[in-house]
């Protein structure tokens, strides 16, 4: 049986060219090499699996090569590049730091680096994962990186820059390497898939680029498990199923529940979603992105930051039409809000299910908004279910409020509650929640935000609570 070799280590590129999405960085470095202005040690960070080690090679192979090509580039014929290809070449020593990070390792390196190469002009050292060599071992290795022979080049690669000592960084021509975008992920997915004759949906390709988050080996590595899942042939279902990931298609549509004022049919949305084995979290993070995705692709100068594939970004397109800009600004504040409380919170179905109520109510309240007013009558209820439920959904957000989340606006009139009928509406909507007497405020005039500091716990009554 042949040899099965993973994709990102069969597709990993071999010239500057085919390397995807760092086009300004290998520029330079193609062009350092043909204006023979090369300098003794480099540093390439960035995050995992964007391209570093592989750049590292190819400009060793490159700086190598005995015949470049017209546009700089290793001929990959010569001697030399073949020595390289094959992985038999002298002129080339990658040490990983992460597992020989102790000062006898880079003492081997730097008495090492006396020697000059055989064959060929330099010899290259790539040390990887920089950022976990010892202090002593950054010591011991300072020396040589200030004054290496002349035939010696060192790259230093790293994910974490910020742990590089600035005696370090202040030798070394740094190049940061990019996320790769979505879009060129999904191009170079394509391109392998046509290489080993699977068929793939572009649109599953793009949530395989959109869960390796930039990282190239990691679009590669999920590009295998997913093959070896579905076989030849790789369709946006079979992807959704096999990355558990949430289907775009829940936000569409809970977005629209929103947009008609829905509460209980997100409700029911949310909890298929926890049926089918999502958590929480999972789900409210993929809300505030929809929110996000929604705004960007609401205005032409920002749709570029849409990344998403043609068919879908047409539909967000059209879907951002139908929403308001301040209703995505407060969703998108009140899903990220939620991201950002879920883990401490107590009960964390519940944070997501008022998060939701919340939502929903945006676009009544964006009526009075956009009419200039100020919600009017703030204290009537802007629920269309029947009475029960309305009351459940005042004790829920009743009860938010022993958990500090601010009061949705229609329950925050900025008129005294001395006045009657809205005392009297608080009292039959909430009728078992304790509240002060009315003739108190009417005499010292409180507000409602007063009146707030005095809702006592329904479970723990004697406990006040305090909010802000
Ligand atoms: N820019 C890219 N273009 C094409 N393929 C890439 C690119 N970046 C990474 N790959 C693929 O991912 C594999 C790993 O890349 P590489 O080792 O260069 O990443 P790295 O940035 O050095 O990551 P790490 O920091 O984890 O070492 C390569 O073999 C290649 O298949
Ligand atoms: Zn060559």
């Amino acid at each position: 049986m042949e040899n099965y070799i993973v994709s990102a280590r069969k597709y990993r590129p071999s010239t500057f060219e085919s390397v995807v999405g760092q086009r300004a960085l290998t520029t330079t470095l193609k062009n350092a090499i043909a204006t023979h202005k090369l300098a003794h040690a480099y540093l390439f960070c960035g995050p995992r699996g964007v391209g570093k080690t592989t750049c590292a090679r190819i400009f060793a192979k490159t700086i190598n090569c005995l015949s470049l090509t017209a546009d700089g580039e290793a001929c990959n014929a010569c001697e030399s590049c073949v020595a390289f290809n094959e992985q038999r070449s002298y002129n080339i020593h990658e040490l990983d730091a992460a597992s020989n990070n102790s000062v006898d390792d880079i003492r081997q390196l730097v008495e090492q680096v006396r020697i000059p190469p055989q064959i060929g002009k330099y010899k290259v050292y790539i040390i990887d994962e920089v950022h976990m060599l010892s202090a002593s071992a950054f010591n011991a290795f300072l020396k040589t990186l200030e004054e290496p022979p002349r035939h010696a080049v060192f790259i230093l690669a790293t994910t974490e820059k910020h742990k590089i000592l600035p005696t370090i960084l202040s030798r070394c021509q740094i190049y940061d390497f990019n996320r790769i975008s979505v879009e060129d992920t999904v191009e170079h997915l394509m391109y392998v898939a046509s290489k080993e004759n699977i068929t793939a949906e572009p649109e599953a390709l793009n949530v395989i680029a959109m869960k390796a988050d930039g990282g190239m080996r990691d679009a590669l590595s999920i590009f295998d498990q997913v093959v070896s899942f579905t076989g030849g042939n790789i369709t946006y279902k079979s992807v959704i199923d096999n990355l558990n990931v949430l289907d775009y298609e829940y936000y569409f549509r809970l977005t629209d529940y929103f947009l008609e004022n829905k509460v209980s049919e997100a409700l029911l949305l949310f909890n298929d979603v926890l049926n089918k084995g999502f958590d929480g979290t999972h789900f409210i993070t993929g809300l505030s992105s929809h929110f996000r995705d929604l705004l960007v692709g609401k205005d032409p100068v920002t749709l570029p930051l849409l990344e998403v594939g043609a068919s879908i970004r047409q539909r967000y397109q059209e879907q951002a039409q139908k929403c308001p800009l301040p209703f995505l600004y407060r969703a998108m504040k009140l899903s990220n809000d939620c991201d950002l409380s879920f883990r401490t919170s107590k009960n964390k179905r519940l944070l997501v299910e008022l998060t939701l109520i919340q939502i929903a109510q945006l676009t009544t309240e964006e009526d009075d908004v956009s009419h200039g007013r100020r919600p009017k009558q703030a204290l009537k209820p802007v629920f269309t279910q029947p009475a029960a439920a309305q009351q459940t959904q005042l004790r829920l957000i009743c009860r938010n409020r022993l958990f500090n989340q601010p009061l949705p606006l229609h329950l925050c009139p900025s008129k005294p509650l001395h006045h009657p009928t809205k005392y009297r509406q608080i009292r039959l909507q909430l009728p078992d929640l304790r509240l002060p007497k009315r003739g108190r405020y009417r005499s010292s005039k409180c507000r409602i935000s007063e009146f707030r500091l005095r809702i006592l716990s329904e479970r723990k009554k004697s406990r006040k609570i305090r909010f802000g």
